[in-house]
């Protein structure tokens, strides 16, 4: 599979309402991007957060269609054929994408979509999507980083040591971003989101 260049979002939006906003969410992993949006989602519940499309086994207690859609190598290849996902990418041995359709139809329904993904696939958004607001999620530091990847205790030895390798390489294009936001204490970053969100 190589990645294509990903075509319009193309939202139908519904007569007499106005298109919604398009917010995309990206950090190193481990930073807490799924912790804060959690929490944006119980404060507001009229945002809507993408399902991504994996290839990745999932964690115990992890559900299909909730925190995400667990799919084979075959049946990912299937829908980046078919047009099916608005972006995608490879991320530590495993395939991510967001699937196009629910996106598009909450922007024609004037929502807020927000999708958390990691780098490669915020720039393929900003490519076809310009007018995206792009949010990068910084650590207080690396060791801070690899400690939290550390105590949430569902990756590999093998996988934290390649996500903290991938990690300081998407922290060097953070600059990319229209705004960066440290989650060093969980409400101060919070917080900083909402200001984002609910005042730009
Ligand atoms: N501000 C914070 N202070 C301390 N620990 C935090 C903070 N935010 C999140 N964490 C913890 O860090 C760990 C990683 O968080 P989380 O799974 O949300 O990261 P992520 O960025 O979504 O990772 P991935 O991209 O791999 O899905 C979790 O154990 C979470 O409880
Ligand atoms: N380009 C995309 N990246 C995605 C998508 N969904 C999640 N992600 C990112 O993948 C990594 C690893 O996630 P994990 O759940 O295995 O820890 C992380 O940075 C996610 O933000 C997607 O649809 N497209």
């Amino acid at each position: 599979m190589t990645t294509g260049l990903p075509t319009q979002i193309s939202p139908t939006v519904i007569p007499g309402s106005k298109a919604g906003r398009l917010i995309v969410l990206t950090g190193p992993s481990g930073v807490g991007k799924g912790t804060l949006m959690q929490l944006l989602l119980q404060r507001h519940p009229q945002l809507y957060l993408s399902i991504s499309v994996t290839t990745r086994s999932p964690r115990p207690g992890e559900i299909h269609g909730k925190h995400y859609y667990f799919v084979s190598r075959e049946e990912f290849r299937q829908m980046v054929d078919r047009g099916e996902l608005l972006e995608w990418a490879e991320f530590a041995g495993n395939c991510y994408g967001t699937p196009r359709q629910p996106v598009a139809e909450k922007i024609g329904e004037g929502k807020t979509a927000i999708l958390e993904i990691e780098l490669e696939g915020a720039r393929q958004i900003r490519a076809s999507f310009p007018e995206v607001l792009r949010i990068f999620i910084l650590p207080p530091s690396m060791e801070e980083l690899e400690q939290r990847l550390r105590s949430r205790g569902q990756d590999s030895e093998e996988a934290i040591a390649r996500r903290l390798r991938r990690a300081q390489a998407e922290i060097n294009a953070a600059g990319e971003f229209d705004y960066k936001v440290i989650n060093d204490n969980r409400e101060a970053a919070l917080q900083e989101i909402e200001a984002i969100l609910f005042s730009s």
